[in-house]
């Protein structure tokens, strides 16, 4: 494929921000690798591993690390933001101050704001000055750093506000082991990758408890009722829910043991506490902070939204995890597509 070579700088070089920027790095870009480590920087650019994050891989010597984050943003037009949801606010904050062109900025975290309720793209929006900020992407979908950093086939959805940025990310990223479509629903695709992470601490913690298949399945489809129908409420389009960055992710997140929200219910259900899972984890564990917003999102857009509240119960209120499955499992009889065509019949 004939392509452009840009410049790139990732910002973040947790396991996500390295292993995309190796499929840059595939694709012959430049790519700048900002981490706020110099210690990790230095193994980058010594021995081109990032071992704490993807132990046994060897990074592409066009990879070349940066800990200014001046030095990163020099020449580059487009970065790839890929810091936790909680970072995003320092991080831009941080780049606003140095930057004076401006600049596309593709984000790849998965969660939503509490409190403010605001998805990430729009959490960008309001801490980047108009005038620094060109356009905003989001790239989401099914794909596991351990494994996009090996190689194996992936498939994402880059989505924007502005499709003719999110068409330039498609080319930029895409190869034959990284398959990127575009879709123009962005409220969907940042909706669904911020709320699988709670689906999928959930089903952690019903593997954590011994229990089956049949309960994870229940958890994987029951949960993304519930996200369609919060997700079509914000303005979503139902579709998407049952594409890549839906029932997609919902699906690797839930079933894989690369998932940190995978791990982190699965010791939960297995007895361990909330602290004590999250010290011992070294990643960032999105949904728990998500499992907040969802449950202010379901209040605020009247939704019901059963999972993600007695998750909320397990991780805030110390409600005993086998209590909370009994209790979803105990509730009043239903149709099982009331709540959503309910949502539909509103929308149309
Ligand atoms: N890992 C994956 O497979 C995927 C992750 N994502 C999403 O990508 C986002 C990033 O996750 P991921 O890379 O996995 O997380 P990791 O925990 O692996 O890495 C996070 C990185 O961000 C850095 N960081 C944290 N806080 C700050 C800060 N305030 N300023 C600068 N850097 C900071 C960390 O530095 P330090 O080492 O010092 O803590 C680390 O380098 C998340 O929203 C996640 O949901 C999406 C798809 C796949
Ligand atoms: O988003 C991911 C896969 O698509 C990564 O999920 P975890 O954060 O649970 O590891």
């Amino acid at each position: 494929m004939e392509r452009n070579r840009d410049s790139v700088a990732v910002i973040g070089a947790g396991s996500w921000g390295t292993a995309l920027a190796m499929v840059l790095a595939d694709n012959e870009h430049k790519v700048k690798l900002w981490g706020h480590n110099p210690e990790q920087i230095k193994e980058i650019n010594e021995y081109h591993t990032n071992k704490k994050y993807l132990p046994d891989i060897h990074l592409p010597e066009g990879i070349i690390g940066f800990a200014s984050l001046e030095d990163a943003l020099f020449g580059v037009n487009t970065i790839i933001l890929a810091v936790p949801t909680k970072a995003i606010r320092e991080v831009i904050g941080k780049i606003s101050t140095i930057r004076k062109e401006p600049l596309t900025i593709v984000h790849v975290s998965k969660g939503v704001e509490p409190d403010t309720l605001l998805r990430i793209s729009e959490m960008i929006e309001e801490e980047m000055p108009a005038h620094l900020l060109e356009s905003v992407v989001v790239l989401s979908g099914p794909s596991h750093a351990e494994e996009v950093s090996r190689r194996y086939p992936t498939t994402v959805t880059v989505s924007s506000k502005n499709m003719e940025a999110a068409d330039r990310i498609q080319d930029l990223f895409i190869n034959n082991n990284f398959r990127v479509y575009t879709n123009p629903d962005i409220v969907g695709v940042e909706i669904g990758g911020a709320l699988k992470n709670i689906i999928a601490l959930a089903a952690g913690i019903t593997d954590g408890l011994g229990y089956g298949d049949n309960a994870k399945a229940a958890l994987i489809t029951r949960g993304l009722a519930e996200i369609a129908r919060l997700g079509m409420k914000m303005g979503a389009s139902p579709l998407t829910f049952s594409g890549l960055t839906g029932i997609g992710d919902l699906i690797v997140t839930c079933t894989s043991v690369h998932s940190r929200n995978w791990r982190a219910g699965n010791l939960l259900g297995k007895g361990h506490n909330l602290q004590e899972v999250l010290d011992n984890m070294g990643m960032v564990v999105e949904g728990v902070r998500t499992t907040k917003a969802a449950k202010q999102l379901a209040e605020k857009y009247e939704v019901n939204m059963p999972i993600a509240d007695a998750l909320y119960d397990v991780l805030f209120n110390n409600i005993n995890t086998k209590d909370a499955v009994d209790r979803l499992m105990a509730r009043g009889k239903k149709n099982e597509m009331e709540d959503l065509t309910n949502v539909l019949d509103n929308n149309l």
